[in-house]
This record gives C-alpha cells, structure tokens and sequence, in this order.
C-alpha cells in the first residue's frame, strides 16, 4: 500500500459511513488503520476482547468497541516526513462570543478553588469547549495532524452513529506489553520557548505531585502489581506547550488490566482529587458534555508479532516469531469533534488552591493552539 492509498481507503470508508480508526503511536515511523465491515455500534463487555477502545470521560458511560476480528486492518511504514500537506489559508474563525465564555470560565475556575479552600477537594481539572467554524475535510486535518505532532498519538476516529474525532496527544493512560506496564502522570503546563531555559513554579510541581501520588497509590492496591518504579519528574514537550511528567512502571498479573484502567480513569489529570467529589463537582459546574474528551482511546490486547533474539540459543525455535499481547491506552486529549462545518475544541486545565482563574483561560488558549494550528 502506498501512503495516497492509505489516505484513499479512509475517505472510501467515510463516504461508505462505516465505522474506522487510523492512528500512529508517539514517535513510530507506522501508520495503521482499522476498517469496519459492519455500521454497528459495539461496546466493550470485557478487558479480554482484541480491538480498538474509545471511552467516555464518564466511567458510568459505556466504552465503544472497534472488534479486530470483524475489520481489516493494515499498517504502512512511514515517517512524519513524507507526508504531502497542501497549503491552505486559514478560514477558521470563533463561532461564539468569547468573553462569555472567558467570564464563564474565569467563574467556574474560582469556584473551583473556593470549594478546594472549603472542602476536602485538593484538584479539580475544569475545561470547556471552543467552537470554530472551518471547512471540512477530516483526513486532510488528519494528515497535518500526523505531520505537525510526530511525538503524539495522532487519532481519526468515526463511527456514523457517534461522529468523527481527531486527536493529538501527549498522555498515556496504560501501555501493557506480556506482565510489564507503564503509566505516566502529567500535568503543569507553560508555553514552549525555544530560547528560554524552563523553570517550573511550585503551582505546577504540586499540580503534578497530585498526580503522581494518586496513581502510586491506585496502582498499590492492586493484586499482584510488583516492582513499581517511578521516574524523576521530566519536562515533556507536547506541541506549543511544556508539561511535568513522571514514569511510572511495573508488573503486573495479566487479568488485572481491567482494574488498572478502571483505578486510573479518570486520573487527576483530567479529573481531580478525590475522585468521586472532583467528578460530581465537573459534572454538575462546566454546564456541557464532556462525551470522550478526557476519556481514553486505543489499542486492546493487540496480538504483536516479535522476532526472536536471534543471539539466543535455541536454534529450533529461532524461525518463529513471538506472538505477545500488547495494549496501548492513551488520554483523550487535545482532541476536537469535527461536524459538518463545525470543529468542537476541548481543553481544560487542573486547578489547585494555589491557580489564578485569568492565567487558567489563557492555558486553555495555549492547549486549544494545538487543533487550531492544523484547522
Ligand atoms: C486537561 C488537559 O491537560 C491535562 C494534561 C496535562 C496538563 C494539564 C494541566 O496543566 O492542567 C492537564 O492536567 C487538557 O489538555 O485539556
């Protein structure tokens, strides 16, 4: 196949109005696609199914499953590079007013950090959506988006009963591979310069500690996780923007990936500390539907074909490849929903006692720049 033939076959499916997911992992010279035969909507029914997984903010909410089995699948190598992107002028423009929507912002971020002096609440992530009118043409944004962002999972995702979203994220959420696992906890932004040395204040290290804590201890109380290994915090570029993240790794026993998805998500990433109380208060204050922003998105118990070590010694066995499970989760971030002539931004940011409701609006600007620069 080649890389016009991989685009083609993605706007045949979407004419078709069958459901497809084309994706590149961060930093992978490999572009996939997985096709549906079939215009039904499936859902998950458990953490042992083979295929592609795009769930909701909401954990009440079912997650929709994309099976392998009933799809053909293909992959292409490729680098960033060799992507082809055609010049256009800018023709985006704000669809709503946006002092509301700052004042609306500015006014829930306050009374975030009023409930986190006044309560048991330490971190509350609040975001909003950002409406811009553009031209449609999903796999061309697509392709600008695996072209501009070769550090991210870059996502097309369609389902003609759900709709079409695109991402560009830095987070992962969960990768497996046999009993290994890895996790990461981010959060704390600024904007990249490319002069400047980065220096983080203690707003963003403790946003980021929050977060690396819970996850320590959501992993702790799992059966048979061994071996937990956290990293120093890094600064990790994601676009325009810097983050703090740590790496957390470990063992794990093979049946309890549903409990650790189910203990991460949602993270205070996106959601906040406590958990229950962060959720109520996101649900019940930013006044719109979240729907798969800040949900998960990904690979399932993908089979991977591995070639053996061919310094080992077992000459017998060297011919075959290793068959291992992999699974591949990441946060649904810097995403949009494109509509007929629509794009739907989401963005939020973690709030702390410690956060200015006017700085909070301008990170969500900051983080909206990465859909922005390919629409
Ligand atoms: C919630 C978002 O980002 C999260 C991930 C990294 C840094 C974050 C922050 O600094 O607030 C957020 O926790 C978003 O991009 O919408």
């Amino acid at each position: 196949m080649t890389l016009p033939e991989y685009f083609q076959q993605l706007e045949k499916q979407l004419e078709a109005q069958l459901p497809f997911v084309a994706y590149r992992h961060p930093n992978s010279d490999e572009f996939q696609c997985q096709l549906q035969q079939k215009a039904t909507l499936e859902y998950l029914e458990n953490f042992q199914q083979e295929g592609f997984v795009f769930a909701p903010f909401d954990n009440q909410k079912r997650t929709i499953f994309f099976n392998r089995k009933d799809a053909v699948f293909s992959k292409l190598k490729c680098t960033a590079e060799d992507l082809v992107i055609e010049e256009e002028t800018n023709t985006t423009k704000e669809f709503e007013n946006s002092l509301q929507q700052k004042a609306f912002h500015e006014n829930i971020v306050a009374k975030g950090i009023e409930t986190i002096e006044n309560s048991a609440l330490e971190k509350v992530v609040l975001s909003r959506k950002q409406v811009l009118v553009v031209k449609t043409a999903p796999i061309e944004y697509f392709k600008r988006l695996l072209k501009t962002y070769p550090a991210a999972f870059v996502y097309c995702w369609y389902h003609p009963q759900v709709g079409l979203w695109l991402a560009a994220t830095p987070e992962t959420l969960v990768k497996t591979q046999n009993n290994r696992f890895k996790t990461m906890a981010l959060a704390g932004t600024q904007v990249f310069k490319e002069t400047a040395e980065i220096a983080w204040g203690e707003k963003e290290k403790e946003e980021q500690a929050i977060v690396t804590r819970t996850i320590e201890n959501a992993l702790k109380s799992i059966k048979g996780i061994e071996n937990l290994q956290i990293s120093e915090v890094q600064t990790h570029r994601a676009g325009n923007v810097v983050h703090l993240k740590t790496d957390i790794t470990g063992v794990f026993q093979k049946d309890s990936l549903e409990e650790i998805v189910t203990n991460l998500h949602p993270t205070p990433a996106v959601c906040g500390l406590p958990k229950e109380m962060a959720k109520t208060f996101i649900l019940k204050e930013e006044h719109y539907d979240r729907a798969f922003y800040s949900g998960y998105v990904g690979e399932l118990n993908i089979q991977v074909e591995k070639p053996r070590n061919p310094r080992k010694r077992n000459v017998e066995n060297s011919a075959f490849n290793l068959i291992e499970r992999q699974s591949n989760l990441y946060v649904n971030l810097r995403c949009m929903q494109l509509l007929e002539n629509k794009a739907l931004l989401y963005i939020g940011g973690g709030i702390t006692k410690d956060s200015n409701p006017t700085a909070e609006w301008e990170e969500t600007l900051r983080k909206a720049e990465t859909m922005q620069n390919v629409l």
